[in-house]
C-alpha cells in the first residue's frame, strides 16, 4: 500500500508532550510493577490509557494531528535502542522466555528493556547521562562495530495504529537516528578509535523500515529529532547528517519528513540539514535567534517554536507573532510551535488552585502551551502578508565580575582541618540522605494536608535523624550526615524556605525513569528570611561525638532545577540565591560545624551546548559556589558533591570550586572518571556505591573500586563514599551495602599499612 498524498504540515503543534501522567499515574505503575505488586498487564492498560488520553487531550486543545511514540515506559533514548535491537549481551540475558522479536510496544520485551535500564541483581544497567543541558537523563546506548541492528520493536509503528484505532491521526516521533549515534558510546572491548556513528548505514537500514511500514499506514508525517545539532559538531558528523537525510529521503514509500532541531541555534549544520530534501524543519526559536541567512530555508515548512517548550512563563505572543509573520515573508511556509518537547514542564496550570495569583497569571504549563501555538496559529492565518521586523534578541547579560573573598591556600586550610577533624585514613561518609521511609512521606502529606501539627511532624523528623545517627554509628562510618529527612527534595526544601519562590502542588516532571521531581518557580528576587538547616544538624550533633555534616544545596543546582524568571540574567539570579546560601554557611559555622556540604550536582547541566560559551558560563558559576562557601574559617571543612554529570567536562571548574574534599559519581560508571580526576589537588571522594539500583555491591566488589582510586589517589586524599545520597533506597539496602563498604575499606588499610 502506498501513503494518500499527504498533507500539509498542520498549521499548530507540539513536539512532545509529558508521560508520567498527570496524577503521575506511571510512575506508580511502574513503581509497583518493580516490586512486584502489580502484573505487567496492570502496567501496560495504564500505558495505554495515559497514551489515549494525551491524544484525545492535545486534540482537544486544537492540535489537530498530535505527535505519537512520544510514551515511554522509561526512557525515549532506551526505547530506540530497544527498537534497533542495540541490546548487550549481559542484558539479553534477562529474558523471561519471552522469545526473539520481544518489543517494549507489545510488551514481551519489557524485562530486558528494564534490565537495560535498572539492571538487576546480578547485571549492571547502562549508563545513564542528562539530556543535554536539562535535568532529564536519558540511558546512553553501547554500540559496538558488532552490534547487529534489525527492526525488533514496532513500538513507533503500534503506537500510531493505536491512535488512529481510536479516530486520531498522529505524527510518529522517532529519534533521529544521527542524534540517536551521537549519543551512545562504544560498546566495552569496542577496537580503540571506533565511535558509534561507524555504523550509521546499518542504523539507516532499520530507520529506512520504519519510515515504509509507517507510510504503509498511512502515516502522513514523522518527526526525527536532532537535537545533538544544536551543538558543536565536526565536518565528519555534518556529513553524516546530508547521507542520513538524503538516503531516508530517497525512499520511493515514505511520510513527509520533518527534521526537528531544539536547545539552540543550528548554526552550521542548518545549511547542510536545508539543502537535503527534507520537508520539514524545525528551530527553536527561544533558545536560539533567528538565523542570519534565511533564504537557504525557502522551499521548507518552517516549523517555528516560538513557544518555550521547556519553562511555564506564558509567551510573549506579540513578539512570537513578529517572529513568525517575518519568517512567513522570507521563507513561504510556517508552521507554529514549541521551542521543544513538553516533557520538561508540568501539565496543566488549572490543577494550581493555591498558587499566589499574581504569580498564576504568569504562568503556562503544558496544556496552556497547545493553546498558545493554536492561538499563533489563528493569529498569523489573519494576519497580513508582508515583512514584519522581528523582535531584538533578547540582549545576553554581561558575566559580572568574578568576586568572592579567597579561603587559605589549601596547604594551610588542611592542616588546621586535620587537627581539629583527627579523621582516620581513607575516611567514610555519605552523600547526605538516608532512605526516605513511607512513614515519614506519609506525616509530610499528613502536614500538608493538616491532619498533624508541626510539633507531631518535628517529632517525627527527630525520630528519623536519630535512626540514621545510630546506623551510621552501628556500620562505624567516620563523618556522618543527619539524613535530611524534614526535605522532600534538596532544591524544593530551599525554596520553601527562602523569598521569591513559589511551589506548585502538581507540576511534576520526569528526571529519570519513574523519578519526578517537582522543580520550584523562582520569580522574584531571593532572600533569606530566617536560618534554614543549621537546627536539625544541630540536633544531629547531639547525638554523637562522630562529625555530622552540614548539608546545604548550591545556587548553581537551586536555580538549574527551578523554574527560573526570564525578566533578569541568570548569573545575577545565582548570585541573590548565592547569597542566602552564604548565610546557611556562616550559621550552621557558628552552630559548630566542623563539615559543611555545599552540593553542585547540577554544575554541568547549565554548562552552554556551544564550546565558546562555556568559559563565561563556569566563570560566572563557580564565583557564585565561591561567593556562597568562602565565608568558612580555615577549619571549617567544605565538601561539595556531582553527580550524573560527565563530569571531565567540566574538571577544571570543578577544581575552581576550591572544595577541600569533592565527592563525585563513580561506580556507576565503573570508575572511568578516575584518570581524569587523579590530578585534583585535593580530598577526592569517587563513589564506591553505585545507589541508582537496589543491587547491594558485595565487600570483593568495592574493594576492587577502592583499589582503583588508591592506584591514582594518595591515600591521605581519598575518601569512601557512595556516588549520591540514599533517599530512594531502602534502609535493608543501605545497611548492607554500607556494611560491605566499611569492610572493604577496612581490608584495604590493613593492606595500606602492612609493613
Ligand atoms: C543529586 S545529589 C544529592 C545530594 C543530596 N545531599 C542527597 O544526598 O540527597
Ligand atoms: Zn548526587
Amino acid at each position: 500500500m502506498t501513503a494518500a498524498l499527504p498533507t500539509d504540515f498542520p498549521a499548530a503543534t507540539v513536539l512532545g508532550y509529558p508521560r508520567i501522567g498527570p496524577r503521575r499515574e506511571l510512575k506508580r505503575a511502574l513503581e509497583s510493577y518493580w516490586n512486584g505488586t502489580t502484573t505487567r498487564d496492570d502496567l501496560l492498560s495504564t500505558g495505554r490509557r495515559l497514551r489515549e488520553a494525551t491524544w484525545r487531550r492535545l486534540a482537544g486543545l486544537g492540535i489537530a494531528v498530535p505527535p505519537s511514540n512520544t510514551f515511554s515506559y522509561y526512557d525515549h533514548v532506551l526505547d530506540t535502542a530497544f527498537m534497533l535491537d542495540a541490546v548487550p549481551d549481559r542484558h539479553r540475558a534477562a529474558e523471561t522466555g519471552a522469545g526473539a522479536g520481544a518489543g517494549v510496544g507489545d510488551g514481551d520485551g519489557l524485562d530486558v528493556y528494564f534490565a537495560m535500564a535498572r539492571g538487576t541483581g546480578t547485571i549492571a544497567p547502562l549508563r545513564m547521562t542528562k539530556w543535554f543541558d536539562t535535568n532529564y537523563h536519558y540511558i546512553v546506548p553501547e554500540i559496538g562495530p558488532e552490534t547487529a541492528f534489525r527492526l525488533a520493536d514496532e513500538k513507533p509503528i503500534l503506537e500510531a495504529v493505536e491512535a488512529r484505532t481510536l479516530g486520531i491521526a498522529t505524527r510518529p516521533v522517532l529519534l533521529g537516528p544521527v542524534t540517536f549515534l551521537l549519543l551512545s558510546e562504544a560498546a566495552p572491548g569496542s577496537p580503540e578509535g571506533f565511535t558509534p556513528l561507524e555504523r550509521l548505514n546499518d542504523v539507516l537500514d532499520v530507520y529506512a523500515q520504519i519510515l515504509e511500514s509507517l507510510a504503509a499506514e498511512g502515516v502522513d508525517w514523522v518527526q526525527l529529532d536532532e537535537p545533538a545539532l544544536v551543538a558543536d559538531r565536526t565536518p565528519v558528523e555534518l556529513a553524516a547528517v546530508r547521507v542520513a537525510y538524503e538516503r531516508l529521503c530517497g525512499l520511493p514509500d515514505r511520510p513527509r519528513i520533518f527534521v526537528s532541531s531544539y536547545f539552540g541555534e543550528l548554526g552550521e549544520a542548518l545549511p547542510v540539514l536545508a539543502t537535503t530534501p527534507i520537508d520539514a524543519i524545525g528551530l527553536d526559536l527561544v533558545s536560539g535567534g533567528l538565523p542570519a541567512d534565511l533564504s537557504a530555508l525557502r522551499g521548507k515548512t518552517v516549523v517555528a517554536g516560538v513557544v518555550p517548550g521547556r519553562n511555564i512563563w506564558r509567551t510573549h505572543l506579540d513578539d512570537a507573532l513578529n517572529t513568525l509573520r517575518h519568517l512567513r515573508h522570507h521563507v513561504g511556509t510556517v508552521s507554529v510551535s514549541t521551542s521543544c518537547s513538553l516533557l520538561h514542564v508540568p501539565y496543566d496550570l488549572d490543577q494550581e488552585t493555591e498558587l499566589d495569583p499574581a504569580v498564576r497569571e504568569r504562568l503556562a504549563f503544558a496544556d496552556q502551551k497547545a493553546v498558545e501555538v493554536q492561538t499563533l496559529a489563528n493569529l498569523l492565518a489573519q494576519a497580513p502578508a508582508g515583512d514584519m521586523p522581528a523582535p531584538p534578541a533578547r540582549p545576553t547579560a554581561p558575566a559580572p565580575e568574578a568576586r568572592w573573598d579567597d579561603r587559605s591556600p589549601y596547604a594551610a586550610r588542611a592542616a588546621a582541618q586535620a587537627e581539629h577533624l583527627r579523621l582516620p585514613p581513607l575516611p567514610i561518609t555519605t552523600i547526605g540522605s538516608f532512605p526516605q521511609t513511607g512513614d515519614l512521606r506519609a506525616a509530610r502529606a499528613a502536614l500538608v494536608a493538616g491532619e498533624i501539627g508541626e510539633e507531631q511532624y518535628e517529632t517525627q523528623v527527630k525520630a528519623e535523624i536519630e535512626r540514621s545517627i545510630r546506623l551510621q554509628e552501628k556500620l562505624g562510618l567516620d563523618v556522618l550526615v543527619h539524613g535530611e529527612p524534614e526535605r522532600n527534595d534538596m532544591v524544593q526544601y530551599f525554596a520553601e524556605h527562602l523569598d521569591g519562590f513559589a511551589v506548585s502542588r502538581h507540576g511534576w516532571v520526569q528526571s529519570y525513569g519513574s523519578r519526578c521531581t517537582r522543580p520550584p518557580i523562582l520569580h522574584g528576587d531571593v532572600s533569606r528570611p530566617a536560618p534554614i538547616t543549621a537546627r536539625w544538624t544541630r540536633y544531629a550533633q547531639s547525638l554523637t561525638s562522630k562529625p555530622v555534616k552540614g548539608m546545604l544545596t548550591g545556587p548553581v543546582t537551586i536555580v538549574a532545577w527551578s523554574f527560573v524568571r526570564e525578566d533578569l540574567p541568570l548569573p545575577e539570579v545565582v548570585g541573590q540565591v548565592a547569597d542566602a546560601i552564604r548565610g546557611e554557611v556562616a550559621d550552621l559555622q557558628d552552630a559548630g560545624s566542623t563539615i559543611i556540604q555545599v552540593d553542585e550536582p547540577a554544575l554541568r547541566e547549565l554548562l552552554p551546548l556551544r564550546s565558546a560559551d562555556q568559559a563565561a558560563y563556569l566563570s560566572w558559576a563557580v564565583a557564585a559556589y565561591r561567593h556562597a562557601t568562602s565565608v568558612a574559617a580555615d577549619r571549617t571543612q567544605i565538601h561539595t558533591h556531582l553527580c550524573y554529570s560527565n563530569a571531565a567536562q567540566v574538571l577544571e571548574a570543578i577544581d575552581g570550586l576550591d572544595a577541600d574534599v569533592t565527592t563525585i559519581e563513580s561506580a556507576r560508571s565503573g570508575g572511568r572518571i578516575l584518570p581524569a580526576v587523579a590530578s585534583f589537588s585535593r580530598g577526592l571522594g569517587p563513589g564506591v556505591y553505585d545507589i541508582h539500583s537496589p543491587r547491594v555491591p558485595s565487600a570483593d566488589e568495592v574493594t576492587g573500586l577502592i583499589e582503583a582510586i588508591l592506584a591514582v589517589l594518595p591515600v591521605d586524599r581519598a575518601w569512601i563514599n557512595p556516588d549520591c545520597g540514599l533517599k530512594t533506597r531502602t534502609y535493608e539496602q543501605v545497611e548492607a551495602s554500607l556494611a560491605n563498604v566499611v569492610a572493604a575499606r577496612d581490608r584495604m588499610l590493613v593492606l595500606t599499612q602492612a609493613p
